[in-house]
C-alpha cells in the first residue's frame, strides 16, 4: 500500500531541472524514477511543466510539477495498491482532467507512474522487466546507436538529426553492443585524422562539421569497415531526420536550416528513396513533418515494403494519432517515448496497438536524459525488439546499455536475441 509520495527537482543531462518521484510503501519499500525531456519535441506531445530556455536556470515549471506530486497526487494515490499501475494512472488522469496533462504536468504524472512500477517490482522481489512483462519478457532489443548527431541536437552543419548503426549480424546483445562501441571509437579516430572535431552532441554522437548528410553516412560506412565489419550484413544504418523541425511555417515546403535547401514533400520522398538505394539504410524516422499525412501515405507506399518507417513526432506515443496512422497506412513503426504521452499504462497501450496492427514499436530515450534506466527494462518487458538510446560517450546513455547487459545475463540461455532480425525486410 502506498504510504508516501515524494517529488523532487533534479538535473537532467543538459543541466536543466527535471522531476523525480519517490514512492514509499507502508513496509518501507521504496524506489524512485525520473523523467527525461526532448529538444525536437513533437507539437502534439503531452505537456510537461518545465522551462527550457538555455542559459538561465529556470526551475519554475518543474517546481510546480514537484508541488503537484507532493500534494494533489499524493493525496489521490495514498493507500492504493502500488502494483495496480493502470488504476494509479487512471486516478492521476482523472485528477488532471485535461487532454494533454497540462494541469498536473505530464512530467509529474509520468515520474509517479514509473516510480510506482519500480516500487511494485521491488515489493514483489522481481526485476522491473519481469514485473512489467511477466514470463513473456525475454527478447533483447537490437540497439539503434546514434553515433553522429546533427539537426537540433548539435551546433554543426549536418541537417539530419541522428545517424544510427544497428548491429544486425551480431548473435546477442552483448556482442552487438561491443561491435557498436568499436565502430563508435573507430569513427572518432577517423574523424580526428581528417581534422574534424570529435566533440559530441546531446545524445553522445560526434557532431563534426561536414559538407552534407551524405558525407556523414560515408564516414560511418568507413568506420564500420575500418573496425572490421561489413555494412549491409553486420551493420545496417538508420536515420532520424526529425523533419518536423524542417517544416517552414510560411508555406508547405521543407527548409533544411543548415544546408539551406528547400524541398517539397514529393522531393523529400525522392531524396529518401535515393538514399535508401545508395546506402544500407533500413530505417528512417520522421522523414516527413508530423502533419504531412498525405506525404506519409505516399512515403509508406513507396518505401514501406522495403524499410522501416518510424513515426516519432507523427504519433507522439499517442493511440489516437497512431490509430489514425494505421487507418491511413502511414509509416510501419512507432517510436515509443514515455514522456510524450505521460504515463506507463498509456505507453503500454500504444505498444499493444502498434504490435496488434503489425507496426513495430521502438523504445526510445530523449535528448535530455537522466541516469534512470527504466527504458532498458521496458524494451525487454514489452518485447519491442529495438531500442534507441544514444552513443556510449555519455553516462546517461551508457546506463541504459549496461542495464541491458545485466538483463541479458539474467535471462541467460532463454534470451531471444538479435539473430531474429528485428527489422530486416530486406
Ligand atoms: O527525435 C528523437 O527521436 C529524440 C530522441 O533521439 O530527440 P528529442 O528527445 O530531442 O525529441
Ligand atoms: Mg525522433
Amino acid at each position: 500500500m502506498i504510504e508516501n509520495v515524494i517529488g523532487r527537482e533534479i538535473l537532467d543531462s543538459r543541466g536543466i531541472p527535471t522531476v523525480e518521484a519517490q514512492i514509499v510503501l507502508q513496509d518501507g519499500t521504496t524506489a524512485r524514477a525520473s523523467v527525461p525531456s526532448g529538444a525536437s519535441t513533437g507539437e502534439f506531445e503531452a505537456l510537461e511543466l518545465r522551462d527550457q530556455d538555455a542559459g538561465r536556470y529556470l526551475g519554475k515549471g518543474v517546481m510546480k510539477a514537484v508541488h503537484h506530486i507532493n500534494h494533489e497526487i499524493k493525496e489521490a494515490i495514498k493507500g492504493m495498491d502500488v502494483s495496480d499501475i493502470y488504476a494509479i494512472d487512471a486516478a492521476m488522469l482523472a485528477l488532471d482532467g485535461s487532454e494533454d496533462k497540462i494541469h498536473l504536468g505530464a512530467n509529474a504524472i509520468l515520474a509517479v507512474s514509473l516510480a510506482c512500477a519500480k516500487t511494485a517490482a521491488k515489493a514483489y522481489h522481481l526485476p522491473l522487466y519481469r514485473f512489467i512483462g511477466g514470463i513473456n519478457a525475454n527478447r533483447m532489443p537490437l540497439p539503434m546507436m546514434n553515433i553522429l548527431n546533427g539537426g537540433a541536437h548539435a551546433a554543426n552543419t549536418v541537417d539530419i538529426q541522428e545517424f544510427m548503426i544497428m548491429p544486425i549480424g551480431a548473435s546477442d546483445f552483448q556482442e552487438g553492443l561491443r561491435w557498436c562501441a568499436e565502430v563508435f571509437q573507430t569513427l572518432k579516430a577517423i574523424l580526428k585524422k581528417d581534422g574534424h572535431i570529435t566533440a559530441v552532441g546531446d545524445e553522445g554522437g560526434f557532431a563534426p562539421n561536414l559538407k552534407n548528410d551524405e558525407e556523414a553516412i560515408e564516414y560511418i560506412l568507413k568506420a564500420i569497415e575500418a573496425a572490421g565489419y561489413q555494412a549491409g550484413s553486420d551493420f545496417a544504418l538508420a536515420l532520424d531526420a526529425a523533419a518536423s523541425e524542417w517544416k517552414s511555417k510560411d508555406n508547405d515546403a521543407y527548409f533544411l536550416p543548415k544546408s539551406k535547401i528547400r524541398y517539397t514533400s514529393e522531393q523529400l520522398i525522392e531524396r529518401w528513396e535515393q538514399l535508401v538505394q545508395s546506402y544500407p539504410i533500413i530505417s528512417i524516422e520522421d522523414g516527413l513533418d508530423e502533419e504531412d499525412w498525405e506525404g506519409w501515405q505516399e512515403l509508406t507506399k513507396r518505401l514501406g515494403k522495403q524499410i522501416q518507417l518510424v513515426g516519432d513526432d507523427l504519433f507522439v506515443t499517442n493511440t489516437k494519432r497512431l490509430s489514425k496512422g494505421i487507418k491511413q497506412h502511414c509509416a510501419n513503426a512507432i517510436l515509443i517515448k514515455l514522456n510524450q504521452i505521460g504515463s506507463l499504462s498509456e505507453t503500454m497501450e500504444a505498444v499493444k496497438m502498434a504490435q496488434e496492427a503489425g507496426y513495430r514499436a521502438i523504445i526510445s530515450h530523449r535528448s535530455g536524459e537522466s541516469e534512470d534506466t527504466t527504458i532498458a527494462d521496458l524494451a525487454v518487458a514489452l518485447n519491442t525488439s529495438q531500442i534507441k538510446t544514444g552513443a556510449p560517450s555519455r553516462s546517461e546513455r551508457v546506463a541504459k546499455y549496461n542495464q541491458l547487459l545485466r538483463i541479458e545475463e539474467a535471462l541467460g540461455e532463454h534470451a531471444i536475441c538479435l539473430k531474429e532480425k528485428a527489422v530486416a525486410n530486406r
